[in-house]
């Protein structure tokens, strides 16, 4: 049996690594007699860690009341692995604190856990990794807790030495593999059930060593979480292969049941890292077996810094809307405070499943949940080609590389390496290369073309798996029978791992890499063939439904797998591709594989997770009610006053009732009339109102007001009673509207009671008076539609409201527009002295929400600013003294925002207006005009 990535137990190892850190320090005669001493010495969380996993989950026993020789202090103890050290001192390797970086003799950081340069570098490496990002952002102790089902090493019953420890297959764990300098701890299943203590204990112990912390889960509740519940309802539904149907499950194992072992193996998950969790931490928890973990982490502590992130797709909300527990599941997930995926794509459909099922706010900046904003983004992963392309200089490869080119002299071969998975279109693959030697006779192709696949066992305990297999044997079977020949069979299938030297040597030799998934979050397997393809320039066939067709499209031949007569066709055009081709589909491929790392990835996610934490105490959304009073008396105190003014539900009246045919044109409340007219003809007083809607609206609206206009969230201003103008020195490029049109209007007419609204920059879909969950998905469905058409049109932005959707160009904002207008004054000298007060009040959208905050109004009392956003040399004197007692940003009838205040609705407003209005009556006033 075979396994790919590098074999953790050998020199690279933690424990042969630090073996040889002792042998640097002086050898066993510079460790202290008591290995404790060895632990973290600032964390007493974590001195104990082992001991402290041990005790608490009750398997430790007596490993732990004897403290001379562990590995003797159980009678029915497991014999691990005979080259292990007998000396107690040298029980302690895998804990000896070393630092993050690649030196071995360093033993400088106090974490108490071994660093990933321990797994990732081998021991005779003496390259020393250069500080990355996140070395620097988590500083000498911080640690990152990678919680996923899977670990990097399994635990697998040995019969002579009881137990040993392969390292795992799959994506998640090579990619996670290819991250150096940082410290990392792994929380996850060891791959086996052990219900025996005394095995769990050597389990714990060997596992320890490998900075690896196990969850053990029983039989019964893998079978029913992580056969059922993850990888028969969840992975075939999110890789858009519908939920089984439940007459074929057997009742007691229904997907009720299943939903409930896997909140308790969530719970297990989430026990188990709460026990290793030191503050600074940072966890970050992975992929859809553990969906419910961040809300479980969050209740433990809310200051834990947890991200989660999918590696599979997350397929369309019509798709998702089918799993009973959705709703429950996205909650969860939306504790986390940063949500990632490998493509936008799918961070969109997440998005749109908690606008459609969960009827909340948000866009691609983020989901308005639980009163905070929830960041969600797309962070697609990457390999460790320096991984692999070094293994290719190594004297193993080289030799591999021998043996493999004699034995397929003279044929061409084409690869595939996939997990036997459904979603890896097995069938399909096969096929196609069937209808290949059908149509290419003239090849003798069973002799000249070998399709070799290496099929990765996996997941055997669920049927589904098992019934492809046979499956893929049967079709394998009948190709070779109709193809094969005397001197040989056009297939070679291998329901095997392979070691890692002969996946490098398999990926260098051969001509093409066939990779057919059906759905793939990315495929990490097309990023290694390029990796080791630098003199080879095979062609790359890939799947257009594989994460990785983004990324390495332009460099590879794309297939539908699901049309086999194009698959066939694309087989014989990468085999024929002339070398100048070849050549440059690699050299894209390369530089991108290359260039774009693991290591990238995770500092780019774990990063933007850091940040996100940090700055959570701004993201957070506290508003509190606006003292009217307070800002009506403020007013009145001030010389040089603002007043920013959203239109739509602050000084609209209600619409109640929408009718087919009626007009729905916005009007200004009547009662606003009154106090507005007052405030704008104050001469110390600049007021600006704020729309989405169109420059004619608010020209019918405002023409009797002395007031500043902005048009279409931003895209035109009009300053008091001059032309309007636009924002934008480009005239911009809006090629989407027509087709934004057509799907609009599709929709409009089949959602009963919507609307669109055509604007010169922008087009809006309105479902407030439709019915709200039809609405919702008819929304959902929308943007699906618009993902088809205009959403790759990189000028244009979608901009989601509660009940809205609307397209308009990139980079326009209300706070954009605010900024200009705050040019303009200083240019025409309004404020040649500080403004000194601000309301800046609307129903805006979490979009728009950048008006609260423009220009900086942290200002201190008198200081002088420069506005931002705005060109140096144009405002050199824009001035504002500004803080929080005269500056008051207030959203209207929203639960969240990042304003300060809110009002609940328009009669408030009407009341604040008429309040300003008559704090600065001249009678009123303490500062005269
Ligand atoms: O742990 P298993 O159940 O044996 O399955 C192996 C892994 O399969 C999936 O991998 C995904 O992650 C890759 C890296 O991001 C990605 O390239 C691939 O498209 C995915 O299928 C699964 O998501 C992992 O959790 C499993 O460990
Ligand atoms: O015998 C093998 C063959 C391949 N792989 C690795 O398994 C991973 C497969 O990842 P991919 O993203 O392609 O798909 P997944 O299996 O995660 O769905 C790749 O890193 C391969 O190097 C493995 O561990 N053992």
């Amino acid at each position: 049996m075979l396994h790919a990535p590098p074999p953790l137990e050998a020199a690279g190892s933690p424990v042969a690594h630090s073996r040889c850190l002792l042998r640097d320090l002086g050898g066993h005669g510079a460790v202290p007699a008591d290995p404790s001493a060895l632990y973290d010495a600032d964390a007493a969380t974590t001195r104990f860690l082992l001991e402290r996993i041990l005790r608490e989950s009750g398997t430790a026993r007596r490993l732990l009341t004897s403290s001379s020789s562990p590995r003797s202090s159980s009678t029915d103890a497991v014999d691990t692995d005979s080259k292990e050290p007998e000396d107690p001192a040298d029980f302690a390797p895998g804990l000896v604190p070393v630092s993050g970086r690649a030196d071995p003799t360093s033993v400088a950081s106090s974490s108490g856990t071994p660093p990933a340069t321990a797994l990732n570098q081998p021991l005779e490496s003496t390259e020393q990794v250069p500080a990355s990002r996140l070395s620097a952002l988590l500083g000498p102790n911080g640690r990152v807790l990678i919680v996923a089902n899977r670990l990097p090493v399994t635990a697998k019953r040995h019969p002579v030495k009881k137990w040993e420890y392969p390292s795992s297959s799959g994506g998640l764990v090579s990619a996670l593999q290819g991250i150096k300098d940082v410290q990392m701890m792994w929380v996850g299943w060891p791959g086996v059930s052990v219900p025996n203590e005394t095995d769990q204990t050597v389990i714990t112990e060997e596992l320890f060593k490998r900075r690896c912390v196990p969850v053990f889960l029983d039989e019964e509740l893998m079978d029913q979480y992580y056969s059922g519940y993850c990888n028969k309802i969840l992975w075939p539904l999110f890789h858009y292969l519908g939920l089984p149907q439940e007459y074929k499950i057997n009742k007691a194992k229904g997907i009720k049941s299943q939903f409930e072992a896997y909140t308790q193996a969530n719970q297990m998950f989430a026990e188990t890292v709460c026990k290793i969790y030191k503050e600074g931490d940072i966890i970050w928890c992975h992929d859809y077996h553990l969906m419910c973990l961040p809300k479980l982490l969050k209740q433990y502590n809310i200051n834990m810094k947890v991200g989660w992130f999918l590696h599979t797709p997350f397929p369309s909300s019509e798709m998702y809307r089918a799993l009973p527990n959705r709703a429950e599941l996205l909650e969860a997930v939306l504790k986390a405070d940063l949500v990632g995926f490998h493509a936008y794509d799918y961070a969109r459909h997440f998005v749109s499943a908690c606008i459609s099922l969960l009827g909340l706010e948000g866009d691609l900046d983020g989901i308005q949940f639980d009163r905070r904003i929830v960041k969600v983004d797309a962070f697609p992963i990457g390999i460790d080609a320096q991984r692999f392309t070094k293994a290719l200089e190594g004297p193993k490869v080289k030799e591999k590389i021998t043996e493999f080119k004699k034995l397929f002299a003279g044929r061409k071969v084409i690869l595939g390496v996939d997990r036997l998975d459904m979603i890896k279109g097995f069938l399909q693959k096969l096929l196609a290369f069937e209808k290949f030697l059908e149509k290419n006779e003239e090849l003798d192709s069973g002799y000249k073309v070998v399709l070799l696949q290496i099929a990765v066992p996996t997941r055997s305990d669920v049927p589904e798996y098992r019934k492809l297999a046979s499956q893929v044997h049967e079709l394998v079977a009948r190709v070779n029978g109709r193809f094969g020949t005397l001197k040989a069979t056009p297939i070679l299938h291998l329901d095997q791992t392979v070691d890692f030297d002969s996946l490098c040597a398999l990926y260098a030799i051969t001509d093409v890499a066939l990779i057919t998934s059906l759905r793939d979050g990315m495929n990490l397997v097309s990023y290694e063939y390029v990796a080791c393809q630098e003199s080879n320039k095979g062609v790359l066939i890939l799947s257009e439904f594989a994460g990785a067709a983004q990324s390495l499209g332009a460099g590879s031949i794309i297939v539908n797998p699901w049309d086999i007569a194009e698959v066939a066709d694309a087989i014989k055009r990468a085999l024929d591709m002339p070398t100048e081709d070849r050549e440059k589909h690699h050299r894209h491929n390369y530089e991108l594989v290359s260039r774009h790392t693991a290591q990238d990835w995770a500092e780019n996610y774990v990063c933007d997770l850091y940040n996100a934490t940090s700055k959570a105490p701004l993201r957070a959304i506290h508003t509190t009610v606006l003292p009217i009073g307070e800002a009506a008396a403020q007013y009145g105190q001030s010389n040089n006053r603002l007043l920013i003014l959203g239109f739509n539900a602050t000084l609209t009246g209600q619409i109640e009732l929408f009718e087919e045919g009626v007009d729905i044109e916005p009007k200004l409340n009547p009662e606003f009339k009154q106090p507005l007219k007052t405030l704008c003809d104050n001469e110390n007083t600049t007021v600006v109102v704020v729309s989405g809607y169109g420059k004619s609206i608010l020209d019918k609206n405002f023409a009797d007001y002395k007031l500043w206009l902005v048009a279409e969230n931003g895209m035109f201003f009009r300053r008091p009673g001059e032309e309007w103008i636009t924002t934008r020195y480009e005239q911009d490029e809006i090629s989407w509207a027509g087709s934004v049109k057509k799907v609009f209007e599709y929709f409009t007419k089949r959602t009963p009671r919507s609307n669109f609204e055509q604007r010169e920059s922008s087009l809006v879909w309105n479902y407030k008076y439709a019915d709200v969950q039809f609405g919702r998905n008819q929304a959902t469905d929308l943007l699906q539609h618009l993902g088809a058409y205009s959403l790759s049109n990189q000028s244009a932005v979608v901009v989601q409201g509660s009940r809205s959707i609307e397209i308009r160009p990139m980079g326009v904002t209300k706070g954009k527009a605010v900024g200009e207008i705050i040019r303009e004054l200083d240019l025409r000298n309004i404020m040649a002295t500080p403004i000194d007060y601000v309301l800046c009040i609307g129903h805006f959208l979490a979009k728009d929400e950048d008006i609260y905050t423009l220009p900086s109004f942290d200002v201190q009392p008198g200081a002088k600013r420069k506005g931002k956003g705005c060109q140096a040399e144009d405002c050199s004197s824009i001035k504002f003294d500004l803080n929080h007692k005269n500056y008051f940003s207030c959203t209207v009838g929203r639960e969240h925002s990042v304003a300060r205040y809110n009002l609940k609705g328009t009669s408030e407003v009407v009341s604040l207006l008429q309040d300003l209005a008559a704090a600065a009556a001249p009678g009123n006033m303490s500062h005269p005009p």
